[in-house]
């Protein structure tokens, strides 16, 4: 039976491949059984009694043991005791007692250099990403610099540390933030980041530890299977490599997957494993435009209902009987791809999808006569990506844009798939019980939550739910003249989408309300408007790019006046991501208060939930809104069922993987 992630120690890492990653293969069935009934049986009626944090408690006593002892050396004689102890970690493997002294000497070296000391919390959080844990730290506890410890105790044993997280934005962050305290232990850093060359990015791969986005790391791991499947084995990898003869260097970018560490887990293991990644290379426009143009012309004389049927909460679209035939009558007597029954429904049915699913400023924006795609969970452009079987170049017929190639996949790998590649991984997040159970089954980490280092100040208020958007948008605007002008707070207000935040923007303007706007369209000093946020009497509209991990700090005299507000304006499709929104305000034990103003004629409960919706709106009517819990089920069955279709296509996705896996191991090919 293949070993779990947890049960690996460092000798494992040190596997002799030339590109090394774990064998991505299902367990058997009787090695599934075996671990159930050994789950069920044995370790069952002591789960209670197993606390997943106690284990790793006694990581703080081994740190503490070594901390006088540092504290008295020169900055010289530290850097030898680093030095010193790389060979240890080589030989010894990550034994609790030396992982402590390398944590408290990772700790002093922080103090010195980034002037932060980690709190006990965050040695116990770092020992649990060492252990392969997905940990769930609330959210401004302090990830970035826990999982220092971890990244820098791994590299100086001599194995490449991925910090993997969600957007270029937090990636350079935390690489530059945390440079200099590895540097000062003899570590080097790199940041992979949309745009960089290849000679760039391996050498930021090259580094000790790097900093990357899940995007960005899919893509190159991609492009070096390519590279890899270009040769005949990896039998001829390391020959080639013996004999001097193969130029590693011109072909793959990475070191192979050793030590991941996955920032904001929940995002990239559930929310972001939807959609495969594909790589593709183009293949030329030809006579496209002149397709486009009609399909999209044929497609406007449909009607809904009769020829097509539309489901917004699965984002499908069909044709009818009579819709084929109709489109059957429409392109008689047409050549190419008009007289094929089947190319005909699919281009006709992908430029209704164009036309009827796909909105601008919401799943796309226009910039520079582009069509680019924007990231749903992330709020931020994709410049690189497109979408395929043609929809791309609808979309930019349709938004009277310059046609770009049609892409062809050379390799595609699910999220899934991908981290389950690394010979060790573990996550972390300030959202992560909801979805526990998936990530074990599928990514095999167990969920670790860690205390707080100080108890919250967060104050929620109750859910204001309006009947309009007209009205939401009076009484956001209503909310923010009370606590920013009159009372002198930061406010940071979360929409959805960039066509929302620039809504919310026009009814701040028109009531003479200064304020910044942060979406994908308006990107270019997000560093800056991140950094002015908390600010006396400052007001920052924001799409989800300020939602997670952003760092909003106070301003001097916001706390006393009660700290960061967050106005949540629609609720997500999962409480995670509210969550998240609202864990901007009250980090580390600072003063904050949340609150949701959102309208029964939010996307969320119109599609996820239209019958209670309209149920309620009519006996509502059009009254001044009240804050209740009144409106709690229909949050609850909206997300709930949102969900529950993310859930379905994820399954499909992880199911698909494992028949094309079958199908490419009985062709001989990798990916
Ligand atoms: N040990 C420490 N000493 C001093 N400041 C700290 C310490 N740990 C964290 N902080 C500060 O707390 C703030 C939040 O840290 P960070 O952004 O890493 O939190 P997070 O857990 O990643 O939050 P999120 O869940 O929102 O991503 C930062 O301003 C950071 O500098």
């Amino acid at each position: 039976m293949s070993k779990s992630v947890m049960e690996l120690d460092h000798r494992d890492l040190a596997v002799g491949r030339p590109y090394p990653e774990r064998a991505d293969r299902e367990p058997a069935v009787h090695d599934r059984l075996a671990e159930y009934l050994a789950k069920g049986l044995i370790q069952g009626p002591f789960r209670r009694l197993r606390d997943p944090v106690r284990a790793l408690m006694p990581i703080v006593e081994y740190a503490a043991a070594h901390e006088n002892a540092l504290r008295i050396l020169s900055d010289e004689e530290l850097r030898l005791q680093a030095s010193a102890i790389r060979a240890k970690l080589r030989n010894s493997g990550f034994a609790p007692p030396l992982v402590g002294r390398c944590f408290a000497l990772v700790r002093e070296a922080a103090t010195r250099t980034i002037g932060q000391r980690h709190y006990d919390v965050q040695l116990i959080a770092g020992f649990g990403l060492l252990k392969g844990r997905l940990v769930e730290m609330a959210t401004g506890e302090g990830k970035t610099i826990a999982a220092t410890l971890p990244a820098a105790t791994v590299a100086l044993a001599g194995y490449p540390v991925h910090l993997i997280t969600v957007n270029d934005y937090l990636a350079q962050r935390d690489a530059g933030e945390m440079r200099a305290l590895y540097e000062f232990l003899g570590l080097s850093v790199g940041a992979v980041v949309q745009g960089m060359s290849r000679a760039e990015r391996r050498r930021a791969y090259a580094s000790s530890v790097t900093y990357c986005t899940n995007k960005e790391l899919a893509f190159d791991y991609l492009r070096d299977r390519v590279a890899l499947t270009h040769r005949s084995s990896s039998l001829h990898l390391s020959l080639g490599r013996l004999r001097g003869s193969l130029q590693r260097d011109e072909d793959l970018v990475l070191r192979g997957l050793y030590f991941g560490i996955v920032d904001e887990a929940d995002s990239i293991f559930i929310d972001e494993a939807r959609t495969p990644l594909i790589l593709s290379s183009s293949t030329g426009a030809g006579e496209e435009r002149l397709q486009c143009e009609q399909g999209l012309r044929f497609a406007s004389t449909l009607v809904a209902g009769k020829h097509f049927q539309i489901d917004l909460a699965e984002r499908n679209l069909v044709l009818t009987e009579e819709g084929r035939r109709e489109l059957g009558e429409l392109t008689e007597g047409l050549q190419g791809v008009w007289s094929s029954v089947r190319a005909r429904e699919e281009l006709v049915t992908q430029a209704l999808t164009a036309m009827m699913l796909f909105n601008r400023d919401q799943h796309y924006v226009v910039i520079d006569g582009k069509v680019q795609i924007v990231d749903e969970s992330t709020g931020r452009v994709m410049p690189d990506r497109s979408w395929e079987r043609g929809l791309h170049q609808l979309i930019e017929v349709k938004e009277g844009c310059e046609l770009t190639d049609r892409r062809e996949t050379l390799a595609r790998i699910t999220y899934q798939r991908l981290f389950r590649r690394y010979i060790r991984l573990s996550g972390m997040t300030g959202t992560a019980h909801e979805v526990a159970r998936e990530i074990k089954s599928v990514y095999g980490l167990d969920v670790v939550r860690i205390p707080l280092n100080r108890p919250s100040q967060r104050r929620v208020a109750l859910p204001l739910v309006c009947t309009t958007s007209a009205q939401k948008l009076r009484i956001i605007a209503d909310r923010v003249e009370r606590l920013a002008m009159a009372e002198g707070r930061a406010v940071l207000i979360g929409t959805r989408s960039v066509g929302a935040s620039e809504e919310i923007s026009a009814a701040l303007n028109a009531r003479g309300i200064a304020h910044a706007l942060l979406n994908a369209k308006q990107d270019k000093d997000e560093a800056d408007v991140v950094a002015a946020a908390g600010e006396p009497a400052r007001v920052t509209v924001a799409t989800n790019m300020a939602g997670r991990g952003t760092d909003i700090r106070l301003g001097a005299g916001v706390a006393a006046r009660g700290g960061l507000h967050v106005i949540l304006t629609e609720y997500h499709d999962s409480r995670r991501v509210d969550r998240q929104l609202f864990g901007r305000c009250a980090r580390q034990g600072d003063p904050g208060s949340c609150e949701a103003i959102v309208s029964l004629q939010d996307d969320l409960f119109v599609i996820h939930a239209g019958g209670m919706t309209r149920l309620l709106a009519r006996l509502v009517g059009g009254g001044v809104p009240i804050p209740s819990r009144l409106y709690q089920p229909l949050r609850w069955l909206a997300q709930f069922q949102a969900e529950r279709r993310h859930g379905y296509v994820r399954v499909q996705n992880v199911k698909q993987d494992r028949r094309l896996d079958r199908v490419l191991a009985f062709s001989g090919r990798g990916e």
